[in-house]
């Protein structure tokens, strides 16, 4: 058998090429994988990951600084270096494990940049490549922000190879890592701005939720400049960023998080030329096919949702369907998100703000609670209207990322709004506050 010829020809180990070649290889393929930095791609070395990690330091120190209300004696004092050593040396234990992992699967891996000649050809360095599929999982970058001064201008793979935490951010632009980023480092003692050109941050979370993490990211002292941008950087003694609104700041550092750009361009003129979506990303049909035949599209470089799960996902099923007998399309109507910040905001489903839905739409509850504490939980309920069966769900709250994972599975069993009324929650319990205000309200 050629070693140049395989089945498929997977371009990027992150989390969808990953799932991908796992399952193919179990499925018995021959399957060739391309990498040109790391194995695990964003999430485990620049994404979900590392900020995982950081978050998690700063929800503890957030509750040491809060101890004393409680009656204990407060003490903290954060040793950045250190925490980034044992981050750094948990992502390499999980890579090790991938390239063990393909070893054991018989995956070939091969290290380089891949060029993409035609739909059954690739080349990496010198050598030349052959299989019946190609599958592109070449995830995305940071997108340039092209303003005068960008050369002064970090991103979210400087914030998470940082050595030393800064002690005064600015931070352009009010998504998932904006806000994260904005959130973590003003629990671990930095003074943060955020600059965002919307009428609130996460919007494309719904917006209650946001509206709700956006005080609740104020409360903790960040600044958050809304409908406002930064239109020019400029470095002397000190670095200094001048918004549209005429503000003007200073800062250590300037991140821009004004979203990102699926690897595309970098893979050769055959890749240019396939039909992309308005998203930017590459138009694929429901079978992951591009607008190229035999050439197919998982993860973050396909115009899906630029999330872990549904690259994962896709690359799962992807596999199935090349290599075994077919799989079930993953619903993005039932992927669960959370923006990490404290208390997490998570939605799941139909949001009072999503596109593409019809029907009624109507929040059966919704309330504060917890007036007295640091950080009030919020929750909402989306039933359908004329059926009252769970449509959607919003939950800012205190492991607020496991639970909506709950709500997304009743979604997915149409559970009716008797659910609440026949269930018993825990006492005392946050469950307990939002099930009865849903049965009292309905
Ligand atoms: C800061 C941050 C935090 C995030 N947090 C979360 C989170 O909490 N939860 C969540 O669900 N999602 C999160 N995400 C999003 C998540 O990381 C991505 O959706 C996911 O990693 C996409 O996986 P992928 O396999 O499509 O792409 P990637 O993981 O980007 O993998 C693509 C791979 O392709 C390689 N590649 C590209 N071009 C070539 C080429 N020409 N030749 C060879 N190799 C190539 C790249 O080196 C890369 O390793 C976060 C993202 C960021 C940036
Ligand atoms: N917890 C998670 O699941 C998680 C975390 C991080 C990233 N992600 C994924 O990565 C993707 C990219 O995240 P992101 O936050 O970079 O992008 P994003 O597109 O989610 O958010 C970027 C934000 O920046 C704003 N913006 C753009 N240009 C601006 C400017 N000039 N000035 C001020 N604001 C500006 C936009 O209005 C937008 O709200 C997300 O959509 C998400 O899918 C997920």
């Amino acid at each position: 058998m050629r070693n140049d010829t395989f089945d498929t020809i997977v371009i990027g180990a992150g989390s969808a090429g990953l799932a991908f070649a796992r399952t193919a290889a179990d499925l018995g393929a021959r399957v060739f994988l391309i990498e040109r930095d790391a194995l695990g791609g964003t999430c485990v070395n620049r994404g979900c990951v590392p900020k995982k990690i950081l978050w998690a330091a700063g929800r503890t120190a957030r509750s040491i600084a809060q101890a004393a209300d409680q009656g204990i004696a407060e003490s903290s004092s954060i040793n950045f270096p250190a925490l980034i050593r044992k981050r750094d040396a948990h992502i390499a234990d999980i890579r090790a494990s991938f390239a063990d992992q393909l070893t054991e699967k018989g995956v070939t891996v091969r290290r380089g940049e891949a060029t993409v000649c035609n739909a059954n050809t690739v080349v990496v360095g010198d050598k030349t490549y052959h299989a019946q599929h190609l599958v592109l999982a070449t995830g995305g970058r940071p997108t340039r922000m092209e303003i005068e001064g960008a050369e002064h201008l970090q991103n979210s793979d400087d914030v998470l190879s940082w050595k030393a935490r800064p002690e005064r951010l600015a931070i352009i632009g009010g998504g998932y890592i904006g806000c994260e980023f904005a959130a973590i480092f003003r629990a671990l003692g930095s003074e943060v701005t955020l600059i965002h050109n919307g009428p609130n941050i996460l919007d494309t979370f719904p917006k209650d939720l946001a509206l709700h993490a956006q005080s609740g990211l104020r409360e903790t002292g960040i600044s958050i400049q809304t409908n406002d941008s930064v239109t020019a950087i400029k470095r002397d003694d000190t670095l200094k960023y001048f918004c549209k609104s005429g503000r003007m700041g200073t800062a250590d550092v300037v991140v821009a998080a004004s979203g990102r750009s699926p690897n595309i361009d970098q893979l050769g003129e055959f890749v240019k030329a396939l039909k992309t979506a308005e998203s930017g990303a590459l138009a694929i049909s429901n079978q992951f096919q591009t607008s190229c035949a035999g050439v197919y599209a998982i993860g973050d470089v396909a115009d899906r949702l630029p999330l872990t799960p549904v690259a994962t996902a896709d690359g799962t099923t992807l596999a199935h369907m090349l290599h075994g007998q077919g799989a079930t399309v993953a619903n993005l109507d039932l992927v669960a998100t959370t923006a990490f910040v404290y208390p997490p905001a998570a939605f799941v489903g139909s949001t009072n703000n999503a596109k593409g839905k019809s029907g009624t739409v109507t929040p059966l509850a919704q309330n504060v609670l917890s007036q007295s504490s640091h950080d009030p939980d919020f929750y909402q309920l989306i039933f359908d209207g004329k059926n009252k069966t769970l449509t959607g769900a919003s939950i800012a709250a205190e492991g607020a990322e496991d639970l909506i994972a709950m709500a997304s599975a009743l979604i997915a069993a149409k559970a009716s709004a008797n659910a609440f009324t026949d269930a018993t929650p825990v006492h005392p319990s946050f469950a307990e506050e939002f099930f009865s205000n849903t049965q009292t309200q309905e």
